[in-house]
């Protein structure tokens, strides 16, 4: 997809450390990575409010937000997000509360003035049977995923508001499209997490309790590509710093693994010794979703985090900060 006008680009958004950028969702997994990058960059002028500070879901306090502080650039991470089971559980929250937040940052964004904004969506807006690697034309090609569906939809809706707001008002709206993160800072809940942080906390409390077994859900035979969050903020950045165009773009590492290989490479790092046991009655999901990346590499980006390196990383992280 491209168009002359609104396919221009802007290479040097982010040249000044002083611009305004408002993270929306600056406590969870994906916008507090972004924070550390863009303080490791020396950006000095964050706006950032949590959820009890200013619940993006209402309009009203939406707008008063971006009338008093007029941020110059936004990086909406903020979501309802969660994990197979999460999502097949809440479909009414994940697309009523992610249509609202997005429906009413990206519209306030335009309209107080902002200069770029960039939506964050997921690999799971491509049809559950997308040609693998997954390229970006592939979107509304095919039926969805059923396990999260709503929440796909509610992403295709910000995809598009983004692309109709380029090209009614020539605004600088774009979309990244992250393969499955993890890092610090994830959300490690028994049930509505994703299966990486879910796995890395099942087994620690295993080896804490001398536990012999492991339950694991579905099969182990779906295929995931896992992303190290630095990277993605890293790839947020630079997607910031050089892209401007009406199509959204993957972000992926590009490597997959099969949920045993991960459940086996979990329990290496975490160091439990006893067995697997796979919980059949519950959902595979869709059986592989690896991205093609090949846009953003072919801009000048790639990721460099191995799924070990930031396995060893979240793991300590995890030792660290969350209550044993
Ligand atoms: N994690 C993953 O594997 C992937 C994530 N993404 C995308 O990245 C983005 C961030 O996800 P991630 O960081 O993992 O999610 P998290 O759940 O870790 O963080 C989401 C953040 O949004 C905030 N938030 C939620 N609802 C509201 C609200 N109504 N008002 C204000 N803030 C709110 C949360 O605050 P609080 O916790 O206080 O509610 C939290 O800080 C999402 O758009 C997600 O779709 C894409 C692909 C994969
Ligand atoms: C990022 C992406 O995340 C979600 O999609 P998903 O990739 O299917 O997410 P998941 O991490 O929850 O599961 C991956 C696989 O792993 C298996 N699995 C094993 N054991 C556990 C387990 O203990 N927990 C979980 N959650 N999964 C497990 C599980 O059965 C499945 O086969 C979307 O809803 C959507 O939100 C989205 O965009």
């Amino acid at each position: 997809m491209s168009g002359a006008i609104n396919d221009a680009t802007s290479p040097s958004a982010l040249s000044d450390k002083s611009v305004k950028i408002f993270v929306a969702g600056h406590r969870g997994l994906v916008g507090s990575a972004i924070v550390r990058k863009l303080q490791a960059l020396g950006f000095t002028n964050l706006v950032l409010r949590g959820h009890a500070e200013l619940d993006l879901t209402r309009q009203n306090d939406v707008e008063s937000f971006f009338a008093v502080e007029k941020p110059q650039f936004v990086i909406l991470a903020a979501a309802k997000v969660g994990g197979i089971h999460a999502n097949n559980t809440y479909p009414a929250d994940f697309i009523a509360v992610n249509l609202q937040i997005q429906t009413n940052v990206i519209d306030a964004s335009y309209r107080f003035g902002v200069k770029k904004l960039l939506f964050l969506g997921s690999s799971c807006i491509y049809p559950k049977f997308a040609p693998q690697p997954i390229p970006e034309s592939a979107l509304l090609t095919g039926p969805l995923e059923p396990t999260n569906e709503w929440y796909a939809i509610a992403k295709i809706a910000g995809i598009k508001m983004c692309q109709a707001y380029r090209i009614q008002y020539n605004w600088d709206a774009i979309s990244g499209m992250p393969t499955n993160l993890y890092g610090p800072h994830d959300n490690f809940h028994p049930e509505n997490s994703h299966v990486l942080p879910a796995l890395m906390r099942r087994f620690h409390e295993a080896k804490v309790k001398g536990a012999k077994e492991v339950v694991v859900w579905g099969s182990g035979s779906p295929l995931r590509e896992f992303l190290h969050v630095d990277d993605l903020a890293d790839g947020v950045v630079f997607l910031m710093e050089n892209y401007s165009g009406l199509e959204h773009v993957n972000v992926g590492s590009g490597k997959e693994v099969t949920i045993k290989e991960l459940a086996e490479l979990v329990k290496e790092v975490v160091g439990f010794e006893g067995e697997l046991v796979w919980d059949s009655s519950k959902p595979d999901g869709t059986p592989r979703k690896l991205m093609d990346s090949s846009k953003l590499a072919g801009l000048g980006w790639t990721p460099k985090i191995s799924l070990k390196d930031g396995l060893v990383d979240t793991y300590k992280w995890y030792l660290e900060n969350v209550k044993q």
